[in-house]
């Protein structure tokens, strides 16, 4: 295990090329922390090379995937940590959302695939982290979102709201501001119906071997193809997507390794029919 946050309630380590962000406070139902989001701020600033430590950290150890998880049964996470918010100043926490709001965007802009694995609610800016990463998957069928930000008179902060209208373009900006006004929640099936849970398993060691297996996948993928391939997040426009989509297609289409694993294939094949 290869450590860069270890703290208590709070750790990212890599384990096997995976990285796991684990939120771990039962005491406050996960609540993030202004202490948590003083690590996040660290960890997301951009230094040597435009790169940040969280990000440096990705590149250094070679990691294929990032996993958000709980480790407190039935939570998520229950938001912001309204105890600090409440006895602290507000130039201490200047720096608080703004913090959290961009650990959230880097988990969605970098070029390493993230889920977030969700066994229960998620409250507020809660709810908020459940949306940065690009995909979720539910061990259960207890996953939902509250947005319940408008019980204290403010409106979501770490990103949600644009998040939400990426991951679901039913979902007009209208419809997004009524729902945090209204404090909405979303449950498991409208969660299923609205694409925002890609995938459901019965329990957490079915998910673990979808993940290494996710990730052996990842692994057995040429680097340079892999690279090609993530780099799509950076086109915005659809025609010029098209047209990077071919030129990527005919750069590897009949060249060396992809022969190489036709060939492989077929050998495969006719020593498994010998058995
Ligand atoms: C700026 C942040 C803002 C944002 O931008 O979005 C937000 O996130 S607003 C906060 C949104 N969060 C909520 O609305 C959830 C508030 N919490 C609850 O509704 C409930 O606690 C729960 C999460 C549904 C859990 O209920 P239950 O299982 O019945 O446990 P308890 O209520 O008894 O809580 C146990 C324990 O945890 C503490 N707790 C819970 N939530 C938070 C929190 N967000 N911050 C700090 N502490 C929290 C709660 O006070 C209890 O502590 P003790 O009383 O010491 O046992």
């Amino acid at each position: 295990m290869i450590k860069l946050v270890d703290g208590e309630d709070f750790s990212i380590n890599i384990i096997n090329n995976i990285c796991f962000i684990t939120f771990s406070s039962p005491s406050t139902r996960n609540a993030i922390s202004l202490r948590m989001s003083a690590v996040m701020q660290e960890i997301s600033w951009k230094k040597e090379n435009n790169l940040s430590i969280f990000q440096k950290f990705l590149a250094d150890n070679n990691c294929l995937l990032i996993v958000v998880q709980s480790s407190v049964k039935g939570i998520f996470s229950s938001g912001g940590n309204l105890s600090d918010l409440k006895n602290a100043s507000k130039e201490l926490c200047q720096n608080y959302a703004s913090s959290i709001k961009a650990f959230c965007k880097l988990l969605h802009s970098c070029s390493i695939p993230s889920v977030t694995l969700l066994a229960g609610s998620a409250y507020g800016g809660g709810a908020e982290l459940a949306l940065a990463t690009d995909f979720r998957w539910s061990i259960g069928k207890k996953s939902d979102l509250h947005f319940t930000q408008m019980r204290f008179a403010i409106p979501a902060g770490w990103g949600g709201m644009s998040r939400l209208a990426e991951l679901c373009p039913q979902l007009s900006h209208k419809k997004i501001s009524a729902m945090i006004i209204g404090r909405h929640s979303i449950f498991y099936e409208q969660m299923v119906n609205l694409n925002l849970i890609d995938n459901t398993f019965l329990n957490i060691k079915n998910c673990y071997r979808a993940l290494n297996e996710w990730r052996d996948n990842i692994e057995q993928a040429p680097l340079d193809i892999r690279n090609d391939l993530m780099h799509r997040l950076n086109i915005k426009e659809t025609y010029q997507l098209e047209e990077y989509d071919n030129e990527i297609f005919n750069k590897y289409f009949l060249n060396f390794e992809h022969k190489k694993r036709i060939t492989t294939f077929f050998a495969k094949r006719n020593n498994n029919a010998k058995d």
